[in-house]
């Protein structure tokens, strides 16, 4: 069965928040990426988890130093290196692993540390994440072993390494490689790309985003929907609604943006937060 992501489904998104509560109800995102020159991948990310509500949001460089202590045009986010955060005692919710992060040996270490040790966490692996998984190296036992806490958000490129099979093959058929994908990986899956699908590793319904367009088609916009996601897991939505509803307003702020002729030509990753952001607090309280 096929259903369509209309923001009728997605009650759980626009809860008024509780007049008493705290940051610690908001939950923690780690965000874990951002070698060789793709600093800033994690950064949108995390700026794009903020901007979704979530209540913290730590950033780890995959360096043995920090490249950078503070991102002087989002101070709210705790930025350390990844290794830092993995061995920290703060509760972490959902790790968001992947964007800018490489293939190199240390990378590949870094997510199997993440699948090992912080098995009770929610995953989401998104980028080079799902390159090294689908490198012939890595044991997907691994990845099984996260008993289906486990996000993977491939574009057809990244789909088609994990399947083994040409990008184009997966643009013909792209129901059967988001069913594939999530019953190979025992994963929810996010496909992406027009009318992005999303399939949940134990149900057979397929849902198909209705928001979107070609402002989309630039670099970075895969981040933020990363950290988006990553941003309402943590903030204790169900994963369905927590990923539908990311899905959902990404594709919506780039079409409510095109309206106001800011896209679909040039419009940038971190305005697609902003504009969520307004989305989410508009249909939540008006
Ligand atoms: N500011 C930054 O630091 C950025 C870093 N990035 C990182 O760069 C690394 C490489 O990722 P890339 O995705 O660029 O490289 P990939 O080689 O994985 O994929 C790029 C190619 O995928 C194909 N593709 C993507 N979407 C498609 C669609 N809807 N239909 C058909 N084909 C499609 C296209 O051929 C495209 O050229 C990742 O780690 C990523 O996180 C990128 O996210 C861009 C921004
Ligand atoms: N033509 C399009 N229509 C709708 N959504 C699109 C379109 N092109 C790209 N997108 C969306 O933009 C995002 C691009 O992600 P990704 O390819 O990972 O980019 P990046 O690696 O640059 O961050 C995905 O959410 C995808 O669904």
């Amino acid at each position: 069965m096929i259903v369509d992501i209309n923001f009728e489904n997605l009650s759980e998104l626009f809860q008024k928040r509780n007049l008493d509560s705290n940051k610690g109800d908001y939950g923690t995102v780690g965000i874990i990426g951002g070698s060789n020159g793709m600093l800033g991948s994690i950064l949108l990310a995390g700026r794009a988890a903020l901007k979704l509500g979530v209540g913290k949001v730590l950033i780890g460089f995959a360096y043995n130093e920090s490249p950078i202590s503070v991102d002087f045009m989002q101070p709210e986010l705790m930025i350390n290196t990844a290794t830092y955060w993995l061995k920290s005692q703060i509760k972490v919710n959902t790790w968001v692993i992947g964007c800018g992060l490489g293939q190199s040996i240390f990378s590949q270490k870094l997510i199997n540390e993440i699948l090992i040790l912080k098995r009770k966490s929610t995953i989401v692996l998104d980028a080079d994440a799902l390159n090294i998984l689908a490198s012939k190296n890595f044991s997907k036992s691994k990845l099984n072993c996260a008993n289906n806490t486990v996000v993977l958000t491939p574009h057809p490129a990244e789909a088609a390494r994990l399947l083994g099979c040409s990008t184009q093959e997966i643009q013909n058929n792209r129901l059967d490689a988001v069913r594939l994908l999530s019953k190979n990986f025992k994963a929810w899956i996010v496909l992406k790309g027009k009318n992005t699908l999303v399939c949940s590793p134990d149900d057979k319904t397929i849902f198909r985003n209705t928001t979107g367009n070609p402002g989309l088609a630039s670099s970075g916009t895969g981040d933020v929907l990363a950290g988006m996601i990553g941003s309402l897991i943590s903030q204790k939505l169900c994963l369905k609604q927590a990923i539908l509803g990311a899905v959902w307003l990404h594709g919506k702020a780039s079409d409510e943006l095109s309206l106001e002729n800011i896209g679909p030509i040039g419009l940038t990753a971190n305005e697609i937060a902003d504009c969520a952001r307004k989305i989410r607090n508009k249909i939540t309280y008006n």
